[in-house]
C-alpha cells in the first residue's frame, strides 16, 4: 500500500515521522509532495528511501491514502485539484477540523476521512482525532484506525466535539508551553532564578509529571492531592491559582471556536465556489 503526504511542513513530517517510526508504513511506500520541491527533498536526508514526486497528479497515480496537510484553504484547493483522479478505492484525509468529510465528499469521489493529529505523535504518543466520511469501506476504516494505533490513541470523534478535541488534543501542546513559560517569567520577577535554571525545572518536572500519567501511578487530581500536603505551602499556593486561572481559560475555548466557524464557512464558501463552477 502506498502512502502519500501533500505538504510537508510541520504537521506532514511529524505524520510522515510517526509512520516510519512505528513501523506503520515502510519509507519505501512513502510519497511526498511540497509546493517548495526542495522542502520536501531534505526530507530524505534522514528518509533516503521515501519519493518525492513533483506534482500532486503524481501523488493521486500512486497512492492509495493521502493525507492532505497543508493550510485549510489549500487543503479544498489541493482536493478539488484532484477532482477526476481518484477512484473508489483510494482515501483522502483531511488532517483540519475545518476541512470536514462533508467538505472531502463534495470535491472529490473517492473514500474520506479526517484525523486530527497532535505534535505528540512525534513520539508515538498523544490522541489522533478520526471521522470517516459516509462512503468508507469498513476494511479501510479498520486500516486507518489500527494504522493510526501503531503512533497514537485513536479516538472516533463526533463533529459536535472536534473542535473542543482538537483544542485539547492538538493546541494543547503550544497552549501548556505558554503556561509553563509563564510560571517560569512569575518566577523569575518574584525571586531573581534565573530563566535557564527554572526552564531546566520545569521541563524535567513536566518529563517526570509525563511519566506519572503514563505508568497510571496518579490521574489529574490524585496527583494534585498527593503533592498539595494538608495544611502546607502547595496548598498555598494554590489559593492564588485558584483565583487567577480558572474563568480565562473559557476565554480560549471561546476563541478557538470562533476562529474555526470562520474557517469553517470560509471552506463551505470554497467548496460551494470550486463545485457549481463544474
Ligand atoms: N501544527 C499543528 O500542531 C497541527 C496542525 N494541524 C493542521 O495541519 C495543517 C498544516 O499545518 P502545519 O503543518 O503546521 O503548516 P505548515 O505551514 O508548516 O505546512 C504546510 C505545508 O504545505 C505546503 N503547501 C501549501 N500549499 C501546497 C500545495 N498546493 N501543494 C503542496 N504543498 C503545499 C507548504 O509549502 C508547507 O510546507 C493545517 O491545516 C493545520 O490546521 C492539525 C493538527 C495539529
Ligand atoms: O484544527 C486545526 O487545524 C488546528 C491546528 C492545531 C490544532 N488545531
Amino acid at each position: 500500500m502506498n502512502w502519500g503526504i501533500i505538504g510537508t511542513g510541520n504537521m506532514g513530517t511529524v505524520i510522515m515521522n510517526a509512520l516510519i517510526k512505528s513501523n506503520a508504513v515502510d519509507e519505501r511506500n512513502i510519497y511526498v509532495n511540497n509546493r517548495t520541491f526542495l522542502k520536501a527533498y531534505e526530507l530524505k536526508e534522514d528518509y533516503p528511501g521515501i519519493h518525492v514526486l513533483q506534482t500532486v497528479d503524481a501523488i493521486a497515480d500512486t497512492c492509495d491514502v493521502i493525507f492532505l496537510c497543508t493550510k485549510p484553504k489549500e487543503i479544498v484547493s489541493v482536493a478539488h485539484r484532484l477532482n477526476g483522479q481518484l477512484n473508489e478505492k483510494q482515501l483522502v484525509v483531511s488532517i483540519t477540523s475545518s476541512v470536514s468529510v462533508d467538505h472531502l465528499e463534495q470535491l472529490l469521489g473517492c473514500q474520506t476521512a479526517r484525523m486530527i493529529p497532535s505534535i505528540t505523535n512525534r513520539v508515538l504518543q498523544g490522541t489522533t482525532l478520526l471521522t470517516f466520511g459516509s462512503t468508507i469501506t469498513e476494511e479501510m476504516k479498520q486500516m486507518l484506525t489500527q494504522t493510526c494505533k501503531l503512533f497514537s490513541s485513536p479516538l472516533e470523534i463526533n463533529d459536535q466535539y472536534v473542535r473542543v478535541a482538537s483544542d485539547l488534543v492538538s493546541c494543547g501542546p503550544a497552549f501548556i508551553s505558554y503556561l509553563l513559560q509563564s510560571m517560569i517569567k512569575a518566577a523569575q520577577e518574584e525571586t531573581g532564578i534565573d530563566e535557564e535554571t527554572a526552564t531546566q525545572l520545569v521541563e524535567t518536572m513536566m518529563i517526570g509529571y509525563g511519566k506519572l500519567l503514563d505508568e497510571n501511578l496518579y490521574d489529574l487530581n490524585s496527583l494534585k492531592e498527593k503533592v498539595m500536603v494538608k495544611g502546607g505551602i502547595t496548598g498555598e499556593g494554590m489559593k492564588a491559582l485558584e483565583l487567577c486561572v480558572p474563568n480565562g481559560l473559557n476565554e480560549v475555548f471561546k476563541a478557538t471556536h470562533e476562529k474555526f466557524y470562520n474557517e469553517q464557512n470560509h471552506a463551505d464558501e470554497l467548496v460551494n465556489q470550486l463545485t457549481t463552477k463544474n
